[in-house]
C-alpha cells in the first residue's frame, strides 16, 4: 500500500509539473488505474489533487484540473461519492471565486457544469446541480456544455464491502486472519478464499488484482463459443 501511494504522488507530480508543455495523458491514466485498482484511497487521491488545483502556478492548477476531470470520468462511484458532495463542490466554487487565472476559472466552471449534467439523474449527487444553479443566480457565466465532457465510462469496480467474517467461508477476521477484498465483487474475504489474481478488463483494470474464487472462475471461464 505504501509503495502505491508513493507511486501515486510521483505520478501526480509528473502529471501536474509546470514544466509540462502539454498534458501527460499516460501519467494521468496511470493515476486513474491506481484509483480504480484500489491501490490508493479516493479520499487521499482527491486531497492530493485538490492541493495541486489550488497551486498558485496556473499551469499546475490547470493540469491538476485535467487529472480531476479524468478521475471523475474513469473511476466511477469511488470518486463520484467524494466529488459529488456539498463540501467538495463548495471548495470548487471557492476556487472559481478566488483564482486570478482566467483559464483555471473557466476549466472549473466547465467541470461543474459537465458533472451537473452527468449526475442530473442521480439524487445522491444533488449538490452538484445545486452548486451550478446557485452559481448561475450569482452571475457566473458558464461555458457552453460539451456533451462529450459529461460522458463517463459505465462500468467501474464496486465499492468494497466490510465485514467481520469471510464472505465465502465465514471464518472470523482477527490478528492472524487478515481481511482482503476482491476487486471484482468488492466483497471481503480471508486470504485462502481470495488467493487468486486476475485482470478485470470490464472495469478497465489491466494489471492482475486480487479476486475471490467465484469471481476468478467467472472472469476466466472459457467464453461460450
Ligand atoms: O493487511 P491489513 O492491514 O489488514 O489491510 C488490509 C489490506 O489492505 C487489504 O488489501 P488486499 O485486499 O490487497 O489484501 C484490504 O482489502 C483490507 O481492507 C485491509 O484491511
Ligand atoms: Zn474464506
Ligand atoms: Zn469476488
Amino acid at each position: 500500500m505504501f509503495r502505491s501511494s508513493f507511486t501515486f504522488d510521483k505520478l501526480l507530480d509528473k502529471a501536474t509539473s509546470h514544466l509540462q508543455l502539454e498534458p501527460d495523458w499516460v501519467a494521468i491514466l496511470q493515476i486513474c488505474d491506481l484509483i480504480r485498482q484500489g491501490d490508493v484511497q479516493p479520499k487521499a487521491a482527491l486531497a492530493a489533487i485538490k492541493k495541486k488545483v489550488t497551486n498558485p502556478n496556473p499551469h499546475v492548477a490547470l493540469y491538476a484540473l485535467l487529472v480531476l476531470e479524468s478521475c471523475v470520468k474513469n473511476c466511477g462511484t469511488l470518486i463520484h461519492d467524494e466529488v459529488g458532495t456539498k463540501q467538495y463542490m463548495e471548495q470548487l466554487k471557492e476556487l472559481v471565486k478566488t483564482t486570478t487565472h482566467e483559464n483555471v476559472k473557466l476549466k472549473t466552471l466547465e467541470l461543474i457544469q459537465a458533472w451537473a449534467h452527468a449526475f442530473r439523474n442521480s439524487p445522491k449527487y444533488r449538490a452538484v446541480q445545486d452548486t451550478l444553479n446557485i452559481m448561475k443566480t450569482e452571475g457566473y457565466n458558464f461555458p457552453a456544455l460539451k456533451e462529450s465532457d459529461a460522458m463517463f465510462i459505465a462500468d467501474t469496480a464496486p465499492v468494497w464491502a466490510d465485514g467481520d467474517v469471510c464472505h465465502r467461508c465465514r471464518v472470523s477476521f482477527g490478528v492472524m486472519q487478515r481481511k482482503h477484498h476482491c476487486r471484482a465483487c468488492g466483497q471481503v474475504f480471508c486470504a485462502q478464499c481470495s488467493s487468486k489474481a486476475s485482470t478485470l478488463p470490464k472495469f478497465g483494470i489491466e494489471k492482475e488484482v486480487r479476486v475471490c474464487e467465484a469471481c476468478y472462475e467467472q472472469v476466466n471461464k472459457p467464453s461460450a463459443v
